[in-house]
């Protein structure tokens, strides 16, 4: 079973617990009375040439599977309000409990505690899901092609869109981002790493966003240790970089994301 297939096998287990608890109806009950999300498409667009620097979704990520804990998060509304001064677009947060360490009550904090649109980061394979994703006042969330089938992508792509939110829809591969875009995606991100065997390589940025069509907002996801490799991806034309680790183990999370929107304004003259 590949690293993925045993967190979904986790997700599925922990989201059991969750339903018997809040039901179905109750769940959409909730998302149906949540505030209207915030246009997240917009706020990832508007970069393009922007003198602010390229857009940074900069993510609430506790722990990894592949390092453990990366960071003590005592309050991750503070964290978030440190990602808003500094100027990121959106703040991302992972909500999966076992190897991520993250939480709806993390949702909760962050939502509360910034005006930025919200992506809730977790492995969606249950409508349920969705709605609750929406009821914690999420404005996006992640869908990961290789977890997907084409058939079940398309469906929670308009599931997403129907509760007003949008998708960061995760592709790793070129056949994945095909698929990604056959499915409707508007917003598409590659992840570096893999999620099968969880090797990073920034490097790949530069070899998939050939297949990227111009009309997607293009998202780099994951590997920044430093504002060169953020530099990097916003000259291969990523819209928008998302970044975890780099973020969460500085002590001055709004400095270093300040650093890392600006690094690609010094390449361009
Ligand atoms: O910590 P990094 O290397 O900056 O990576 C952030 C983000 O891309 C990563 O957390 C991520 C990308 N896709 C995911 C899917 C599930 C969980 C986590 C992820």
């Amino acid at each position: 079973m590949s690293v993925l297939d045993s967190i979904i096998a986790g997700v599925r287990e922990d989201l059991e617990e969750r339903r018997s608890a809040v039901p179905f109806e109750e769940i959409v009950a909730r998302a149906a009375a949540a505030a209207p999300a915030l246009d997240a498409h917009a706020a990832l667009t508007a970069g393009r040439s922007d003198p602010q620097g390229v857009r940074i979704i900069a993510e609430v990520k506790r722990s990894s599977p592949s390092k453990g804990e990366l960071a003590e998060i005592p309050d991750p509304a503070i964290l978030a309000r440190a990602y808003q001064t500094g100027g990121a677009a959106v703040i991302s947060v992972l909500t999966e409990g076992r190897r991520f360490k993250g939480s709806l009550a993390d949702l909760d904090a962050v939502r509360a505690a910034v005006q930025l649109p919200v992506l809730r980061k977790d492995f969606m394979v249950d409508e349920y899901q969705f709605h609750e994703a929406r009821a914690h006042g999420a404005d996006l969330v992640l869908l990961i092609v290789a977890a997907l089938d084409d058939e079940t992508l398309a469906r929670f792509l308009a599931l997403t869109h129907e509760l007003g939110m949008e998708a960061l829809v995760e592709a790793h591969t070129e056949e994945e981002i095909s698929r990604a875009v056959a499915a409707g995606a508007k917003i598409v991100g590659v992840n570096v790493r893999n999620l099968k065997t969880l090797e990073v390589d920034v490097a790949h940025y530069a070899t998939m966003a050939r297949h990227l069509p111009a009309d997607v907002v293009r998202i780099a996801e994951s590997g920044v240790t430093g504002p060169a490799v953020v530099a990097d991806y916003a000259l291969e034309g990523a819209d928008a970089v998302l970044v975890g680790e780099a973020l969460v183990r500085d002590g001055e999370p709004a400095e270093a994301l300040r650093r890392f929107r600006t690094a690609s304004l010094v390449h361009e003259h």
